[in-house]
């Protein structure tokens, strides 16, 4: 083997990324090698770093649409980032240090693409705070950050764009798998077994709301006193109302057609409203209310792979901190009847950490030139890269010099 075919050395890579759930910073420490369906991924650490109380209450009041200034957009922007850049730091604790950072940062808005003609339709808009350029100037490690907006600009949804990496780590050579993230949204990816032209024929989308409507509920209902409801015991003692979750079912979102993305906008506060609203009929219990929400992120997960799968998947792989509910995970086994329902660990991909370990992928894709958006995720016309690159500078003997990160 000629030098430069020799293998080259793990890159050590800190993904990054704080989801719709808004429940602190996931950061994942990683070792990459190979590039596709040779790349490997071990991780070195993972943790997750709540966000101080005040700033996940002003996040998700600005989720929830409330107007700020344009003072107090830039103040939460940089505590985004110094909180993600303390995170990097953290992780790197009694580890040989990263190379390079892939930070998603904080989603506080996404609209998707309005449909039309050819050139007539608006663009999505999306925007994620946490700048990379201060990640990078506080942590000395060069960061891909924006990863969502080279999509969008192309006239794709910029989301999901997880169903790459999930297609190059968890594919299999003879078997159909849904990939299925159980955040605040929930996302899936349908990989077909890898034969002649399988990466055109994934399909992924937003399945609509996974634990953002249950999180809302559970504070309102606890008076405050819990965040969500842990391996979802309390819904777990209830009964689910399905003349409720028809009714719900019936949303325009779910009947959309793919490439589709959501967030908080239309899966938030007024939405959870209204549902308290349409449920006073029924004079439902807490624990009722909850196992009737967690019924609709089951039905609807269930919905869209039977409207909108070429065929339904031989496994499903969950991933997120909805794996970790063991109602939701139950429920969702009892509605697919006898394909399996496995967590990713079971696949040697941890569930908690799987989004951060995508971004650092994504990361070390775009500076390797690899695209990192899939068209038929996103609906995007074409491939592309993603991410922007705020080089880590360094000043040496008066001169800058920039730090390629390689
Ligand atoms: N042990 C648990 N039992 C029940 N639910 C849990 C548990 N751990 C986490 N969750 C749920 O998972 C949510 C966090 O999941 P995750 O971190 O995957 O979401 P996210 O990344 O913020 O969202 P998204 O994927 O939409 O961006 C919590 O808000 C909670 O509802
Ligand atoms: C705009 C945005 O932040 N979207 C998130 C959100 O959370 C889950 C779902 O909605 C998914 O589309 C996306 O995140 C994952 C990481 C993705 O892009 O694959």
């Amino acid at each position: 083997m000629a030098p430069s075919e020799a293998s080259a050395p793990p890159k050590r890579v800190i993904g990054l990324i704080s989801g719709t759930s808004v429940d602190g910073i996931d950061a994942a420490l990683v070792e990459i090698t190979g590039k596709d369906l040779d790349i490997k991924v071990e991780l070195l650490a993972g943790q997750t770093y709540p966000y101080p109380a005040d700033l996940r209450e002003r996040i998700l009041a600005i989720c929830a649409g409330e107007a700020i200034s344009m003072w107090e957009l830039a103040q939460i922007d940089d505590a985004i980032a110094r909180a993600f850049a303390q995170a990097a730091q953290n992780i790197q604790t009694g580890h040989q240090p990263a190379t390079l950072i892939g930070s998603h940062g904080q989603t506080v808005y996404h609209r998707p693409p309005e449909p039309g003609g050819e050139g007539k339709k608006n663009l999505g808009y999306t925007l994620q705070l946490g700048r990379g350029a201060l990640i990078a100037y506080l942590t000395g490690i060069t960061t891909v950050s924006n990863f969502r907006v080279a999509d969008i600009a192309i006239g794709g949804h910029g989301a999901p764009l997880v169903p790459r990496v999930d297609a190059f780590l968890l594919s299999h050579p003879h078997e159909s798998r849904c990939i299925q993230n159980l955040g605040g949204i929930g996302n899936v990816a349908y990989i077909p077994p890898r034969t002649d032209n399988w990466l055109s024929q994934i399909r992924a989308w937003d399945t609509g709301p996974s634990n953002s409507l249950l999180d809302l509920a559970v504070e309102h209902l606890s008076g405050g006193t819990k965040t969500y409801d842990e391996e979802g015991k309390w819904a777990a003692s209830g009964t689910p109302c399905h003349p409720l979750v028809e009714k719900w079912l019936t949303q325009e979102y779910f009947h959309l057609p793919p490439p589709k993305s959501t967030g908080r906008e239309l899966f938030g506060v007024a939405y959870l409203n209204q549902c308290f609203q349409d449920a006073e009929p029924y004079q439902l219990s807490p624990a009722d209310m909850l196992a009737t929400l967690t019924e609709l992120t089951v039905a609807s997960i269930v919905h869209s792979y039977r409207t909108f799968l070429p065929q339904m998947p031989q496994l499903v792989f969950l991933c997120g901190g909805g794996s970790r509910n063991l109602y939701l995970k139950q429920r969702l086994q009892l509605a697919l009847d006898k394909i399996p329902v496995l967590t990713t660990d079971e696949a040697g991909l941890n569930a908690d950490f799987k989004e951060a370990i995508a971004f650092a992928v994504l990361a070390y894709w775009r500076q390797l030139g690899i695209p990192g958006n899939l068209p038929t995720a996103t609906g995007a016309p074409a491939e592309v890269l993603l991410g922007e690159i705020n080089q880590q500078w360094t000043v040496k003997s008066g001169q800058w010099t920039v730090d390629s990160g390689q």
